[in-house]
């Protein structure tokens, strides 16, 4: 998304801006949430004269001279609602170099890496004291005084068991946490194992941390993917375009990259994939030697497919009209959103109609319209709506 003006040092202004500028829908719950966010901006920015040796710094140095420790904000809401925007906006505003954005289990994953590079450095003698949590602590700090998280969640138990320690220390030192996540703090970790000693954590966030929810009504990702096309036609540079444009709409700037899917004894290549959403052609998918099961597996393993460039199926591609009737059916079947690009509508895409294939291709046919019906992108959002985890 391209920001106006570039740098507004408040994110209720830059919202403002956009929803004039017909960039975004104006929404009051952002707003407010922007506010608090501002307010964040602000201390950080007063903070930073109180660091800086100045004559007459003594004088307005309080106590021990640290500085007054700044509230962050932990933002919570159903998905869609703008969290990841607003933290994005606030991210590049903030007056500071010492700042550091990363997805939590990026975050925690770093800190398991510096806990067993210190546990290293006490074997081989570098260092005496075994507890890691203080070096570590004062590592991150050293890096980043402002510490934003998306989506923060606590799933694994070795990271529920660190976060108090960890943040105790990160706090002292005068870390600032902002964070997006889906669940209230209360809910952090629920119904985890020993969850008793995680709690000393959660009293630790409320203490230093403004908790907010982001509560619009609008979920703003179902509307954007709501208007997407799902079926292109005809095939060429136009389709080609298209897809690309909805591919990065419905990946949202995540990472993409190949990878593949595991089967037994071998796997399935899958040329690009986003977190839940992979992108074949159809020579991938349906002139390879592919069964039923093997695209059972790709539907359990991503929400949505990208199925690119559906030749015209003439009689000389009775096997790759199979494996597409097959491909359909179970992508079908697990509510999978499918986005093709094909040289015809469906009911053209078969040359012509023999036998039980043409039977079955009727099928293919009204699925591939009911996979463009508002019903079924409900039905798919219903099924999926716990998968928002991206797979391992
Ligand atoms: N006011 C708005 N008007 C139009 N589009 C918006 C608005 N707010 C957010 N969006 C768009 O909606 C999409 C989802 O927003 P975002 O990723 O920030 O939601 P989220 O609350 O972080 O969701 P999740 O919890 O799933 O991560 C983004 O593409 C974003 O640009």
């Amino acid at each position: 998304m391209d920001v106006i003006p570039d740098y507004t040092h408040s994110v209720v202004e830059e919202l403002k801006a956009l929803a004039e500028a017909g960039k975004l829908t104006p929404d009051r719950a952002q707003l407010d949430v922007a506010a608090k966010l501002d307010r964040v901006l602000g201390d950080l920015r007063d903070a930073r004269p109180a660091k800086k040796k100045s004559a007459l710094g003594w004088l307005f140095a309080k106590g021990s001279g640290r500085p007054k420790p700044i509230r962050g904000l932990y933002i919570h809401g159903s998905v869609g609602r703008g969290k990841t925007m607003l933290m994005e906006m606030f991210f590049k505003q903030a007056a500071t170099d010492r700042k550091r954005r990363a997805h939590f289990h990026e975050f925690m994953a770093d800190v398991h890496g510096r806990v067993h590079e210190h546990r290293m450095k006490v074997k081989n003698g570098e260092v005496r004291d075994p507890d890691p949590i203080p070096p570590v602590a004062a590592s991150i700090y050293a890096e980043a005084e402002l510490l934003c998280f998306d989506e923060f969640s606590v799933t694994d138990i070795t990271d529920a068991m660190i976060l108090a320690r960890l943040f105790t220390e990160l706090f002292a030192l005068g870390c600032v946490l902002v964070a997006t996540s889906n669940v209230a703090p209360e809910n952090l970790y629920k119904d985890g194992l020993n969850r008793g000693l995680f709690l000393p954590f959660i009293d630790l966030l409320r203490r230093h941390v403004e908790v907010t929810t982001l509560d619009s009504d609008t979920d703003y990702r179902m509307q954007k993917l709501a208007n997407l096309p799902v079926y292109v036609t005809p095939l060429g540079p136009q389709a080609d375009a298209t897809m690309e444009a909805t591919w990065h709409q419905v990946t949202d700037g995540a990472k993409t990259a190949p990878s593949e899917v595991p089967r037994k004894g071998r796997s399935i290549p899958v040329p690009a994939a986003a977190g839940r959403t992979a992108r074949f052609s159809f020579a991938d998918l349906c002139e390879r030697p592919l069964g039923a099961a093997d695209y059972l597996a790709i539907a359990e393993r991503y929400d949505s497919v990208f199925l690119e460039r559906v030749p015209q199926l003439g009689a000389e591609k009775r096997n790759e009209t199979k494996r597409f009737i097959n491909l359909v059916d179970t992508l079908y079947d697990n509510a999978i959103r499918l986005y093709v690009s094909a040289a015809a509508q469906p009911e053209d895409l078969l040359a012509e109609r023999r036998g039980t294939e043409g039977f079955e291709f009727d099928r293919t046919v009204s699925r591939l319209f009911e996979m463009r019906s508002a019903d079924y992108a409900a039905l798919h959002r219903q099924r999926h709506r716990n998968r928002s985890v991206p797979p391992l």
